[in-house]
């Protein structure tokens, strides 16, 4: 199938248990939970997202015709010296509205573990090998397990308690980043120190001004 991509780049993952771990980054296009037009923002069941995945016009974005074309691509950012620890992270938008056994197989054979970040509205595939699962009051949560819950703090009606009965093996709380910034960070980390099944994740590319 064609894939919609936003865009691709290189850079450290900056969220969650693999903060730090370089990264090629690949952002689909389109979210089912927002159109991602900021007059819509309001009316979606997703209302906080810092992010343009609209249409393809980012960093090496594009239609790619297959899954072999679009690893060749995001296995040509890798260092070629140091053709280990490959890692991929695709997000989006909402990458399972795309991701396939095609592009997941082409992965592998180009030697890349994959990760998605998804809201955990749509089944995952088989074969992805580390699976974040960010929840959004609103939206019915299908992905109940994996293997870290990131859990952006605060949305209303939000009962942390449901989501520690959840097969992950990490529980992170991420601040709601705009801008009441500040504010969430003081408060996902008093979240932590009361529960401490809950760990802080920050938006640490934020903080360093990396992609
Ligand atoms: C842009 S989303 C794309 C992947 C997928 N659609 C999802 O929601 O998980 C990537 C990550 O950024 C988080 N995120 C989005 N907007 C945020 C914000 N304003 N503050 C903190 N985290 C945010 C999401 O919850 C998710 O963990
Ligand atoms: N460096 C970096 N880390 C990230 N972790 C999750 C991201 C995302 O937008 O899904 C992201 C991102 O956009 N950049
Ligand atoms: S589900 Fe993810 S990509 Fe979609 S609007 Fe929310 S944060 Fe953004
Ligand atoms: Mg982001």
């Amino acid at each position: 199938m064609t894939y919609s991509i936003k865009e691709i780049f290189y850079t450290l993952q900056g969220e969650g248990a693999h903060a730090g771990r370089p990264a090629v980054f690949c952002r689909f296009s389109g979210c089912n939970l927002w159109t991602g037009r900021e007059s819509d923002r309001a009316s979606a069941t997703c209302t906080f997202c810092d992010t343009d995945f609209v249409g393809t016009d980012g960093e090496r974005g594009g239609k790619f015709a297959n899954g072999a074309a679009l690893a060749a691509l995001i296995d040509s950012l890798w260092p070629a010296s140091y053709p280990q620890s490959k890692y991929v992270v695709f997000t989006g938008g909402e990458p399972l509205l795309q991701l396939d056994a095609a592009l997941i197989d082409a992965m592998h054979g180009v030697g890349f573990e994959i990760a998605i970040e998804t809201n955990g509205t749509l089944a995952v595939p088989p074969g992805v090998d580390w699976i974040c699962v960010s929840p959004k009051m609103g939206s019915k949560l299908v992905v109940e397990k994996g293997n870290e819950l990131k859990v952006v703090i605060p949305q209303t009606h939000q009962d942390l308690g449901a989501y520690e009965k959840l097969d992950f093996e990490n529980f992170f709380v991420q601040p709601m980043d705009g801008p009441l910034g500040e504010h969430n960070t003081r408060l996902a980390i008093e979240t932590c120190k009361r529960n401490p099944k809950w760990k802080l994740s920050l938006q640490t590319h934020k903080l360093l001004q990396i992609p």
